[in-house]
């Protein structure tokens, strides 16, 4: 399929936030990075151009776009500032995905207001000792009487302290304490007892969104916050997974701007430079690079806008989402580092959005499921064959 064959509307959107891109969100973008500030002046933006909660059913307040439409938007924000991007993310896939799917009315629609008023949900998988491993969580859901009490960790939660509405993946037990499979629970900020923002991270890039511990101590809610996934709780941890197929795609989205961006400004320092009296792009060893650099964006959008082309109706298939993810995170690295390369001892100086580029995109081949790990997904989908990765899986087998 043609990645470029984009519908008039698209090609509006895409419009819409390459201006908004190249205007206010590029100028702040390093004020960002510097101060470490959630850019709420940002959201603001993304709000009047109705970029956030896209992809939210018309009859909740959304426009009832695909994650393709979301991507080209992603793409464009993330070029000029990978936190932008990521916002843009958040609002449009991942948790707000699966509670647009999954959830009950009120889940919906209270989400759905939430996300159209500038919140950014936190999804909230990752635990101490279960990254990878996220099946392995020990976050527990015990049902008491007619409420859930949550008791737990989890650590590296995007949007922690800013964000309101979380999505939180938890082991439920019933009354009798057996075990029944994975949920996820949504709990607000600064209303729901016992969700706790206990630490931030200190990150080495994508400084302007909190990365936070988050614990939940007690935290007491009614069933009706569990949002419950179509399969039933059984295959809770699966279908909740299926959702996050729609974020990982935003997150390879991210990579893929950041390259672009990078790429762009390395095209065209490449003309101004001269040494040896002549610009740096008559020298082979870099128009190379740059054939590299162009092959490996062009590959990686062709991978990210079929992933999301493939969730028309639905999710993104969880192959093509991985595949792409893997791609265009270990490519985005790449290019980024090359193009940094193109300035010399500049694109080494923090006066030049090159090395906030370089700390921002080393996140991609980690969050939202490594590349190891993908291609571990990869593997098994292509044999169609569970691959365990515990010592004793096979004989479990
Ligand atoms: C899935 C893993 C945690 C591996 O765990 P297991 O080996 O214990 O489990 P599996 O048997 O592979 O999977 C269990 C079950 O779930 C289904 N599944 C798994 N992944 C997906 C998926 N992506 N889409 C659809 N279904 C999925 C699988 O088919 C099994 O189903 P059945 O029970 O057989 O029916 C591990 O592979 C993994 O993904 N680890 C990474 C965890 C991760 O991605 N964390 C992200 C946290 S959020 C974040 O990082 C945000 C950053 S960002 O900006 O986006
Ligand atoms: C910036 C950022 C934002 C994040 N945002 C969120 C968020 O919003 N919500 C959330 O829940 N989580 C979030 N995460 C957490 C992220 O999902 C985890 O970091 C990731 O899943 C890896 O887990 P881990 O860090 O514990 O690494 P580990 O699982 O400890 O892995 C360590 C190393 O071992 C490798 N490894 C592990 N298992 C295998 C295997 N079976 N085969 C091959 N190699 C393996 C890994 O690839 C990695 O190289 C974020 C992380 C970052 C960096």
């Amino acid at each position: 399929m043609n990645p470029s064959a984009l519908s008039p509307d698209q090609l509006a959107l895409q419009a819409r936030a390459r201006e908004l891109a190249a205007g206010p969100v590029a100028a702040r973008a390093a004020e960002v990075d510097r101060t470490e500030q959630y850019p709420w002046d940002n959201v603001e933006l993304l709000k009047d151009a109705k970029l956030v909660g896209m992809t939210i059913p018309t009859q909740y307040g959304g426009q009832g776009k695909n994650w393709l439409d979301a991507v080209l938007a992603i793409e464009a924000l993330s070029s000029a500032c990978a936190v932008t991007g990521r916002i843009a993310v958040e609002t449009n896939m991942g948790a707000i995905s699966a509670v647009m799917a999954y959830g009950s009315e009120e889940q919906k629609k209270m989400a759905a207001d939430m996300v159209l008023a500038g919140d950014k949900p936190a999804i909230c998988i990752t635990e101490p000792d279960a990254g990878s491993d996220a099946n392995g969580m020990t976050t527990r859901a015990d049902k008491k009487g007619n409420r859930y009490v949550l008791n737990g960790r989890k650590h590296w939660i995007t949007g922690g302290g800013v964000s309101r509405l979380h999505l939180i993946f938890a082991k439920v037990y019933d009354e009798k304490g057996t075990f029944e499979g994975i949920g996820g629970f949504l709990a607000i900020r600064d209303e729901t007892k016992g969700l706790k923002i206990t630490k931030r991270e200190p990150t080495m890039g994508l400084r302007g969104i909190p990365e936070a511990v988050i614990d939940l101590e007690d935290m007491d809610v009614p069933p009706s916050a569990l949002v419950i996934p179509p399969r039933g709780l059984k295959k809770g941890f699966a279908d909740l997974m299926t959702a996050y197929n729609s974020q990982r795609v935003g997150a390879a989205t991210v990579a893929l701007g950041i390259a672009e961006g990078a790429y762009r400004l390395a095209l065209d320092w490449s003309e101004k430079r001269h040494q040896f009296g002549r610009p740096i792009n008559e020298f082979q060893g870099l128009q190379w690079k740059l054939a590299d650099m162009s092959i490996k964006l062009a590959a990686s959008r062709a991978l990210v806008h079929n992933a999301a082309r493939s969730g028309e109706g639905g999710f993104p298939d969880m192959l093509m989402a991985a595949q792409a993810k893997v791609f265009t995170s270990e490519s985005a690295i790449q290019v980024v580092n090359d193009a940094l390369q193109f300035f010399g001892a500049r694109g080494y100086s923090r006066e030049l959005p090159l090395e906030r580029m370089a700390r921002d995109v080393r996140m991609f081949t980690i969050g939202g499921g490594t590349a190891e790990v993908l291609r571990n997904v990869v593997a098994g989908a292509l044999l169609k064959k569970k691959l365990p990765q515990t010592r004793d899986g096979w004989d479990k087998a």
